[in-house]
């Protein structure tokens, strides 16, 4: 059996709108608090060293994260939108398939019938509660500094295409499921419409569905069906994400 990490780190180097900070404590800072909290010096410690520990600020959406529908909406499917620690964990285990768009340059939009192609040339067919991959290597633009704005998105008649076929998670390479916001926001001052803005997201408010963002390492599983994707989200109470670290389990 072989592991593949498909998570970035979180790590400060990534830009981000909102990177994450991580304070590092040391052990000998760690030595001086338990002294503090215990009444001791921090010599009573071998070597004055105790406890190394970090202090993470970290919006739900930095690294490698799972939106639940409350991310997209108050509502989803008329009812108020379950939120991350709401949703069934049988979702988030279950068989992946990679649907690969890595020849498509940053910004494509993917439309059903890229979809449909891609699973044609694969030979495989979605049943429902597959998680369903889509590579566009954005990943290996991790560290840029518009790492945003370079990944291929998916059109919203893609996504419901594929909540049609009884998905529920989704996930991306990508630091966004839609098209990068910079285009979205260029097209519509261009021509100020419904339905350019946050498209795909805004499929939730219909559509129960999770969407997986900033995967990576899609081009590292060996083949694009016929293996298992663990990617169970941090239950953050009432919350619009949970962090995750999807695996991608490859039988030998
Ligand atoms: N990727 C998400 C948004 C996202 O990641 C985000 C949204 C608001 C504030 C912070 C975010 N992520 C990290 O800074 C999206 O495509 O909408």
């Amino acid at each position: 059996m072989k592991l593949i990490d498909l998570s970035v780190p979180i790590s400060p180097s990534i830009r981000e709108p909102l990177p994450a900070k991580i304070e590092y404590a040391s052990h000998e800072d760690g030595a001086n608090q338990a002294a503090a909290i215990l009444g001791l010096n921090n010599s009573d410690f071998p070597e004055s060293k105790a406890w190394a520990t970090e202090t993470v600020t970290l919006n739900t959406h930095a690294g490698t994260h799972i939106d639940a529908p409350w991310h997209y909406w108050p509502t989803s499917e008329g009812k108020p939108s379950r939120t991350i620690d709401e949703l069934p964990l049988e979702w988030f285990f279950s068989d992946g398939v990679v649907l690969d768009f890595s020849s498509k340059p940053p910004g494509y939009e993917i439309t059903t019938d890229d979809l449909i192609a891609e699973l044609d040339r694969i030979g495989y067919t979605l049943k429902p509660l597959d998680i369903v991959l889509i590579r566009s290597d954005a990943d290996k633009r991790l560290y840029h500094e518009h790492y945003a704005y370079l990944h291929a998105g998916v059109s919203a008649d893609a996504t419901v295409w594929l909540l049609d076929q009884g998905i529920k998670v989704v996930g991306t390479d990508g630091w966004g499921w839609d098209i990068p916001l910079n285009l979205q926001a260029e097209s519509f001052k261009k021509e100020p419409r419904e339905g350019v803005l946050w498209a795909a997201h805004y499929v939730g408010k219909d559509r129960e569905y999770c969407q997986i963002e900033k995967l990576a390492n899609l081009d590292r599983i060996p083949t694009p069906f016929g293996f298992k994707v663990s990617c169970f989200p941090v239950k953050v109470e009432k919350a619009s994400a949970g962090w995750a670290r999807p695996v991608a389990i490859v039988e030998d």
